[in-house]
């Protein structure tokens, strides 16, 4: 692939519980190219989630290597990590994620605080990226005064705030009604396409599958051809 953004080479992922070894993850390869959006599919416990946080620097494989961009993520250290994980990669989470005591603007604010984006360019680049992703209108409201498909929004909002080149979302529809997740993807797609960026959508909801560039089915840890 001429502009591969995401290379996993061989990840297995082994864990002990109860003197047993699960192997969660097992012999994984494939790429993902820059402006492209790849859902992760697969039932619960197919090792999507294992698969997500071992690519984003969240955990280490057993085996195997992980390259964003022509940097090895599995074999950094942990400084490195932070870096990456704050500058090169946005997460969006099943549960959304968002701090309760804090608005809308406030929690999309976070990531350029710890960047240390002055103020004034702050609140700027907040209330654009509330306005990209529809919720312009809900900048102060708090996370609990939002509705679960606006609360999406805003941490996806909050993914972008750096202007990653990864987006990393793990069933970012799961506890949304499928007509709101239905919007949550299209929304992601069309970020992804307008911005350039790679996502790594994991979903097990066929209809969502139908809107990724391309999609990698895990069983039991393993790729399925
Ligand atoms: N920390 C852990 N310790 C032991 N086993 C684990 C751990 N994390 C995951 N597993 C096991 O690894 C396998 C893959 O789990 P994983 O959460 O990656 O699947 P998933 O496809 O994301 O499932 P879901 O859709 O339910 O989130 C499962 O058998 C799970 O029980």
């Amino acid at each position: 692939m001429a502009d591969e953004l995401v290379r996993v080479e061989n990840i297995c992922r082994d864990f002990g519980r109860g003197g047993k070894v699960v192997h969660a993850v097992r012999d994984v390869s494939f790429t993902a190219g820059r402006g492209e959006l790849v859902a992760v599919r697969g039932r619960s416990g197919a090792g999507k989630t294992t698969l997500l946080n071992i690519i984003g620097g969240l955990d280490r494989p057993t085996s195997g290597k992980v390259f964003i961009a022509g940097q090895e993520v599995t074999s950094a250290a942990e400084p490195q990590l932070v870096t990456l994980r704050r500058d090169v990669i946005g997460f969006v989470f099943q549960s959304f994620g968002l701090v309760p005591i804090l608005s809308a603007a406030e929690n999309v604010g976070v990531p350029l605080r710890l960047a240390k984006v002055p103020p004034a360019e702050r609140e700027q680049r907040v209330s654009v990226l509330l306005e990209l992703v529809g919720v312009g209108a809900h900048a102060n409201q708090r996370p609990y005064e939002l509705s679960g498909g606006q609360q999406q929004r805003v941490a996806v909002a909050r993914a972008l705030a750096n202007d990653p080149q990864l987006l990393i979302a793990d069933e970012p529809t799961g506890q949304l009604d499928s007509e709101t997740g239905r919007q949550i993807m299209d929304l992601l797609r069309a970020l992804v396409h307008a911005r350039g960026m790679t996502a790594l959508v994991a979903t097990h909801d066929a209809a969502l599958m139908e809107m990724a560039d391309r999609v990698v089915t895990l069983r039991d840890g393993a790729l399925v051809p």
